[in-house]
């Protein structure tokens, strides 16, 4: 479970990105932020991973917490397996190396995410989606709890992408992580996510069941394009779309989100 509770912030004295936002994400559930360029997604995620000390408010984590980084630069020397790793350091004392159970774990998370034909690659020689991915093998060995990731598909083709949102899906349902992740694709928000928070460049902000607060009227007011939601059925199963009309662009209205 994350609580936020009344989180405000702004960077010195510039204006309030987010004020008075209460959310709470409930355990073993997927939950997601969208919202436009700039908005404070990365902000409230540095937040919920202690990176960064919000001017108002409070945030409350039930469990250890694994954070996914949009990129992360290393040292040349290290390998996509050390990054993996590096995962581990909180089972490590001060003084110790990695034992075998660390490594074991390190290589079967490195397998999750599909790359274990590079554990042995230089990680600044992989490219920006394999890094991603690394980056997310780094979280999962370290068993967290709760896991929070920034815009985990960003740099990954539709295989890719599929992968994360397979294991995110299998991380929340099987094994009981509450997961949390920013995104600017509403697809993945739809396929995925039980819960939305929308934030708005104002401030302002709506949180709730993902269905119902992606919606195209909001999201054409929140990018200000509008947008049509295409569902395209399969068997039992439902795949959707959110096509923004770029090329029949007329300004959308500018009113506040309602759920
Ligand atoms: N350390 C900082 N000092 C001053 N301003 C900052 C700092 N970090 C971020 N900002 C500003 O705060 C605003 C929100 O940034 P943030 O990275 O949280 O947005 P975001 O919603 O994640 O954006 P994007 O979708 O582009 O990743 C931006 O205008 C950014 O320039």
């Amino acid at each position: 479970m994350i609580r936020i509770e009344n989180a405000g912030h702004r960077y010195g004295s510039q204006h309030w990105l987010f004020r008075e936002l209460s959310v709470t994400f409930p355990s073993a559930r997927i939950a997601a932020i969208l919202g436009p360029n700039g908005c404070g997604k990365t902000t409230l995620l540095r937040a919920i991973s202690r990176t960064l000390t919000l001017k108002e408010g409070i945030i409350d984590i039930d469990g250890h917490e694994g954070f996914v980084p949009q990129a992360l630069t290393a040292d040349q020397s290290y390998s996509a397996v050390d990054m993996v790793l590096m995962g581990r350091s909180r089972y490590l004392g001060r003084f110790s190396s990695p034992g075998r159970k660390d490594r074991e774990r390190a290589y079967e998370s490195i397998e999750e995410v599909g790359l274990g034909a590079l554990a042995e690659q230089r990680y600044d020689r992989l490219s920006g989606g394999q890094r991603q991915l690394v980056l997310l093998a780094r979280a999962l060995a370290s068993d967290c709890k709760v896991l929070v990731l920034d815009e985990p598909a960003s740099a990954l083709d539709i295989a890719n992408q599929g992968v994360v949102l397979r294991l995110l899906l299998r991380l929340a349902s099987s094994l009981g992580l509450t997961v949390l992740f920013t995104t600017h694709h509403p697809d993945h928000a739809i396929g995925i996510a039980d819960t939305t928070l929308l934030m708005q460049r104002n401030g302002t902000h709506v949180c709730g069941p993902t269905g119902e607060v992606l919606t195209e009227g909001n999201l054409a007011r929140m990018y200000g394009v509008p947008v049509r939601r295409v569902d395209v059925h399969a068997g039992e199963e439902t795949a959707s779309a959110i096509v923004p009309l770029h090329g029949l662009r007329s300004k959308a209205p500018d009113q506040p989100l309602v759920p």
